[in-house]
């Protein structure tokens, strides 16, 4: 709605440039009748509420300070045209920046003390902090702020044909500043809402998707009020970049941060107790509230002096203990609608969940009365995927052939999980020829001053960061982000994810991650003792990281469908599959799905870890038992014999993974970490909340209590044979022989391309493919598997897996031709196939039918600029 509204007004709007001032009125005149009309029409697409706000006009705390004021008289404007007249028969130049006059940002401004005329933007930008730009001269009543919301926009005739002063509306000088200062054309979704709100004295609580243009809401409006905005933001790197920002458009912006001199902080101070401050906009940091006398010394002597314009929470999710980045100082950021009442507060996040929100507003005492503007947190330019991680060597390899593949002098984002971690993945990028750096809180503050700008001024490609390189990172053409390890929370994944694509082009988003990473991480949060976090703070963050590890695990749900419920949103991920470029990796892949119930299988499986307590086991055994995986550790403890044993052979391992995270995430089931020698283990128990559902199976059927667990899963190839209660054991073999077949091409694969990787060349699928046909000669594999040609054969000596495949090709027509009854067992292949996952000794129970992973070739509809992992 905005969008529209605002191209209206534009178009008729800015009047093209005329040499003489007669002739500018003129041309003004009909356009100020244009941008009523605009306005008119705008309003009625606006609620009668809204309306009321945008027809208000200002009011001025003490107009007579104003030059030219709303009660201004024709006299009085017919003598600032009449200097103007003369002044701009010299050359129609703004004497202070060159510019030529015309009738928006570069009108003429006449000074009533002086009679000098300058520019508008001059005025609005220079004339409050130098004093008249042309002569210097301070004026006690020049240097008013006030005159700035009061200075004559629009002149139209009247009945009588003589041009009347009409007060510059708020909308008005709000599209002076964005076109002439900001120098932008179209709002984005909500920020003309958010600017007339603001300006219009209301607290605003702004959401905006990252990269969605919050900065502007408080920016623009910092140079309309009078006074000063004081911004509270989370990080040092933040503010240089706002301020570096501020800079390029001669916005007068301060910094109090702990990294400036003693004698720098005076002169800021020194200038904040100025009658009128030059500074607009004055960064500060949650901390230095708290911890500052002589701050809170200057807010209050600007407040007494009614020269405090605003505050500004950026980031204010840091604000809420369920917020992903929570600070402590900032909870104290509360005293400041108790200290100094009659301030609006601006707050800004790009991450909030309705809970969080709550909290917010109550934390800051907010309370009722404010405007909230949400929208969308879809980016829908961004292809989000997500790749599980063999290990470091090969993630590494696949990274560095992604970026020189696909982003040949584009640049992007690796986040890692610490900074050794950086450093690594940076000099492995070097020594392949990417232009790379590291980025991290152990680099001293000019140091990543440096990397930042060289980064910025595209002199390096790719910078490996750990989150401290987040927030306010403001690079337009970012176009990938990848994560090497896990992030920490959803948010914080839509946070970092985020710095792709600000352009609002196209940008990937690639997510690699493994149970190692996931158990090192939540083991790093639990042994956290520095933070002082509290036990229900570590329970926020553990619960957070569980979140991202379901996200990653889920092969089914679209993935901007899993970003966007976690803020609350209901997104179709017809949506995401509508739009073919930025597919994400779920919606791109074509499977059917189906729903299980898994309640009883978790039941099991509690059983399960209940009688292995004293056994240590880890997840991947468990997922073995389950799976009736027949190898010699398990048969060696007996826990063939087990009832859980085979219970989930119909679902993949990851399906299994899937599961079992489920039940981590929801309590039934914990992880106990055991750290040995340099690396960290976790064996599963049963969590807090098994007992809840362990005393399900002995409640009797008509119970009140349900807990229902439910899983969608991908079936890629249906069993036909739905009756059949137990799957043939035959089948089962051959499933084992595919698995392993299929586990041995891919060390081949690696042993063959050692250096590089080869998942560019042969992906997963093709290796499914190769175990699905078993071609048993050179002129087959060509033949039956596409990415395979006679050149690639050659080139990389196939010949390595041509004998793989013979092997367990032989094996596998063996186990065929072999007549395996359903109750045999042989001294190698011991395996108990009478199991059941209900009982033991029942056997007319339906199993789920899903999916067989060896034998699955999902159709691949790749995106544009995407990876080809
Ligand atoms: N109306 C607009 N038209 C064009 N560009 C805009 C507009 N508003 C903001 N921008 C630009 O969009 C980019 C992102 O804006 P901004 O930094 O304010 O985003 P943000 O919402 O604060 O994002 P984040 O939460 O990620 O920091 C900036 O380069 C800004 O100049």
């Amino acid at each position: 709605m905005a969008r529209s509204i605002d191209k209206t007004i534009q178009r008729n709007f800015i009047p093209p440039i005329k040499n003489n001032l007669s002739e500018q009125l003129n041309v003004f005149q009909t356009s100020s009748k244009d941008i009523s009309t605009a306005m008119n029409k705008s309003n009625s697409l606006l609620t009668t509420e809204d309306q009321k706000m945008l027809t208000e006009t200002i009011t001025t705390n003490d107009t007579s300070h104003s030059i030219i004021t709303t009660t201004t008289t024709t006299t009085t404007t017919k003598t600032t045209i009449a200097k103007a007249t003369n002044s701009l028969e010299a050359g129609c130049l703004c004497p202070f920046c060159n510019g030529i006059f015309q009738m928006t940002c570069h009108r003429p401004i006449s000074e009533i003390s002086c009679g000098h005329i300058i520019c508008y933007q001059c005025f609005v930008l220079n004339t409050n902090q130098f004093g008249c730009v042309q002569c210097k001269k301070p004026s006690e009543e020049n240097n008013s702020n006030m005159k700035l919301s009061s200075t004559i926009n629009v002149l139209s005739d009247d009945k009588n044909g003589v041009q009347q002063v009409m007060p510059e509306t708020i909308e008005n000088q709000i599209l002076n500043v964005f076109h002439h200062v900001f120098k932008l054309s179209d709002f984005r979704h909500n920020q003309w809402e958010a600017l007339n709100a603001a300006l219009h004295h209301h607290d605003c609580f702004i959401l905006m998707p990252t990269g969605g243009g919050k900065s502007l809401c408080y920016q623009l409006p910092a140079i309309i009020d009078s006074g000063v905005t004081f911004v509270i933001a989370p990080l040092r790197s933040l503010i240089f970049d706002q301020k570096q920002r501020l800079n390029l458009l001669n916005i007068p912006s301060a910094a109090l941060t702990g990294n400036i001199s003693p004698e720098e902080a005076n002169e800021i101070y020194r200038d904040l107790y100025k009658d009128i401050p030059a500074y607009k906009i004055v960064f500060i940091t949650p901390e230095k509230i708290s911890m500052s006398d002589q701050l809170n010394n200057v807010l209050r002597d600007l407040y007494n002096r009614q020269l405090l314009a605003r505050f500004v929470i950026d980031e204010c999710h840091c604000v809420s203990e369920w917020g992903h980045d929570f600070r402590r100082d900032y909870s104290q950021l509360g005293q400041l609608r108790l200290n100094y009442p009659e301030i609006n507060l601006t707050l800004l996040t790009a991450t909030a969940t309705p809970r969080v929100q709550q909290d917010i507003l109550q934390q800051l005492n907010i309370n009722g009365n404010y405007k909230l503007f949400v929208q969308s947190f879809n980016r829908s330019n961004l292809i989000y995927e997500c790749i599980p991680k063999e290990n470091t060597d090969i993630a590494l390899s696949q990274i560095a052939n992604l970026i020189k593949i696909n982003y040949q002098n584009q640049c992007g984002i690796i986040y890692c999980f610490s900074r050794a971690e950086c450093d690594r993945t940076a000099q492995y990028l070097l020594a392949h020829n990417i232009h790379a750096l590291s980025y991290h809180a152990g680099l001293n503050d000019a140091l990543r001053q440096t990397i930042h700008m060289r980064w910025i001024n595209n002199e390096c490609q790719v910078i490996c960061a750990t989150v401290a390189f987040g927030m306010g990172i403001d690079k337009n053409n970012v176009r990938f982000v990848i994560h090497f390890s896990i992030p920490q929370s959803i948010e914080g994944y839509y946070q970092e994810s985020g710095r792709a694509g600000r352009d609002g082009e196209i940008a990937n988003c690639h997510l690699f991650f493994c149970y190692d990473d996931y158990i090192r991480m939540k083991r790093l949060i639990l042994n956290d003792d520095e933070s002082k976090s509290s036990k229900q703070t570590k329970q926020v963050r553990i619960n957070n990281i569980n979140r991202v590890y379901d996200y990653c695990l889920n092969n089914v749900t679209c993935r901007r469908a899993q970003l966007l419920e976690y803020f609350g949103e209901i997104f179709s991920s017809s949506e995401c599959k509508g739009t073919m470029s930025t597919e994400c990796d779920n919606c791109r892949q074509d499977f059917r799905t189906s729903s299980l119930d898994c309640t009883r299988i978790s039941i099991e499986i509690l059983k399960l870890l209940s009688d292995l307590n004293q056994t240590n086991s880890t997840l991947s055994y468990i997922i073995d038992i389950l799976r009736g995986v027949n190898n010699k550790t398990i048969r060696d403890a007996g826990h063939h014999r087990l009832r859980a044993f085979n219970l989930c052979q119909q679902l993949t391992r990851l399906d299994v993974e899937r599961l079992i995270s489920r039940l981590i995430t929801d309590g039934y089931v914990k992880q106990e970490f055991i750290e040995q020698q340099s690396s960290i283990t976790a064996y599963l128990r049963p969590g807090t909340n098994a007992i809840q559902l362990t005393s399900l199976s002995s409640q009797r059927s008509g119970s009140t209590t349900k807990i229902h667990i439910e899983l969608t899963i991908r079936i890629e190839q249906v069993n036909n044979d739905h009756d059949e209660e137990i799957q043939n054991p035959k089948q089962k073999l051959i499933e084992q022989i595919n698995e392993q077949c299929f586990i041995e091409l891919k060390k081949e694969l690696k042993s063959i391309f050692s250096t590089s990787s080869y998942s560019n060349i042969i992906s997963e699928q093709t290796i499914k493919a190769l175990v699905k046909l078993m071609p048993r000669s050179k002129e087959k594999m060509i033949k039956d598997i596409f990415e395979i040609t006679d050149e690639l054969y050659k080139q990389h000596d196939f010949n390595r897996l041509l004998r793989i495949l013979q092997r367990f090709g032989s094996e596998r027509d063996e186990i065929k031709r072999k007549n395996v009854s359903q109750n045999s067992s042989d001294s190698e292949n011991e395996i108990d196939f009478s199991v059941d996952f209900t009982d033991r000794t029942t056997h007319n129970k339906k199993r789920p039918t899903a999916s067989i992973i060896t034998t699955t070739i999902t159709k691949r509809k790749r995106a544009s600029g995407g990876s080809s992992f």
